[in-house]
């Protein structure tokens, strides 16, 4: 431990929107303290973000997990894309750094699928076996220990936690899922593309990836995995002309007539004890849960279909508030510490 007790971290991909939303949250925690950010380019952090200034002052550090390690780093937070995040994990984990990874590259257990989905094929496949997958709610029991934390994708998490009441309680045919979801434009991180140029997506909206989001996979692993049997889903993502924000429209089939107070009734079961899921009985807005790492549900039953609406910010609650989540969890903390 550093100062104090607190646990020494680095953040690697420092230029990027994960890794400013993460270090925002941890200059607000008491037992964490960041030690290095990492970038290929040598500049002060607050240079990449201006929002940092007198916050933190380090200046960013090539990526070399030996020189991480001789500053006591005690766990990393991975902010790179997948594919690049893969080189960095493993030295990480052989140099003893526990891994939080924000990026895909450790959450489908199968490697096969993943060199389906993402055009690529694994080559880390050793620390694959051993990572956990990070949503807290559902497989929390297993972070405490891990020395490798997945990170849940941001649509993911709308999906699976949307979903997974009603999978687990039997309730809905587990083929013909429709989830329909639209995304901020920071969905896609800072690099720079025609699609997220201002005139290109302003004032219009998109869907993309149709039928061949590599999400798709994701959300069908773990509600799989709650309900004991195959679950396949139709995820269609939408690029919205907002800076942030996830909101998913579900439509799920149930095996019999259900009351949406018997629906309700099971979510709020479900959730009981979770304290970033919000179980509520008005329909929310991704301006509810901006800014915070609370996931927003409700549920509706309208001509013999349960329709769910979740919400979330993309960059907390989607990435950097989940990692924080997770963090905490691996020390035995309480996991609302920080936000
Ligand atoms: N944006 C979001 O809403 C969400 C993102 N994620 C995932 O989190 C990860 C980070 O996302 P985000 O912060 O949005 O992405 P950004 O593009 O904003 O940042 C990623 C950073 O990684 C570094 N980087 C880029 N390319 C490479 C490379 N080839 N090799 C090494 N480093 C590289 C860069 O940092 P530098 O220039 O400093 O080296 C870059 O700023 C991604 O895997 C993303 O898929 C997950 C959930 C939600
Ligand atoms: C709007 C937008 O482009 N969103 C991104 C979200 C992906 C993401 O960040 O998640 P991963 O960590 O799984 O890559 C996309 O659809 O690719």
């Amino acid at each position: 431990m550093g100062h104090a007790g607190k646990v020494k971290i680095a953040v690697l991909g420092g230029s990027g929107y994960t890794a400013v939303e993460l270090i925002k949250i941890l200059l607000r925690h008491p037992h964490a303290e960041i030690v290095a950010v990492t970038s290929r380019d040598a500049q002060p952090v607050s240079d990449y973000h201006p929002s940092l200034l007198g916050r933190l002052d380090l200046v960013c550090e090539p990526f070399d997990a030996a020189a991480l390690k001789a500053k006591g780093v005690q766990v990393a937070f991975g902010c790179l894309p997948h594919g690049a995040s893969m080189e960095a994990v493993a030295p990480l984990l052989d140099q003893g750094i526990r891994v939080v990874d924000l990026s895909a590259d450790y959450r489908l257990r199968d490697p096969n699928l993943y060199a389906e989905w993402y055009g690529e094929s694994h080559h880390d496949t050793k620390n694959l076996a051993h990572a956990v997958y990070g949503l807290p709610e559902i497989y929390g029991a297993n972070v405490r220990d891990a020395r490798l934390v997945a990170n849940p994708g941001c649509y993911p998490q709308t999906g699976i936690l949307g979903l997974a009441p009603l999978v687990a309680g039997k309730l809905i045919e587990q083929t013909g899922i429709i989830v329909n979801s639209l995304s901020g434009v920071s969905g896609a991180g800072r690099t720079p593309k025609l699609a997220y140029h201002f005139p290109e997506c302003n004032e219009s909206v998109t869907a993309y990836n149709v039928g061949k989001h590599r999400h798709t996979p994701e959300i069908e692993q773990a509600l799989t995995h709650v309900g004991g049997s195959p679950v396949q889903v139709i995820f269609t993502p939408h690029l919205v002309p907002m800076d942030r924000g996830i909101f998913s429209t579900i439509y799920a089939t149930p095996l019999r007539a259900v009351s949406e107070a018997e629906v309700l009734a099971q979510y709020r079961e479900y959730y009981t004890g979770k304290p970033f899921v919000r179980v509520r009985t008005g329909l929310p807005s991704t301006k509810d849960s901006v800014g915070s790492n609370f996931i927003d549900l409700a549920v509706r039953v309208v001509r013999g279909k349960i329709i769910v609406l979740a919400s979330e910010d993309n960059l907390i609650r989607g990435a950097s508030g989940v990692a924080v989540q997770n963090f905490n969890l691996m020390h035995g903390f309480d996991e609302r510490i920080g936000f």
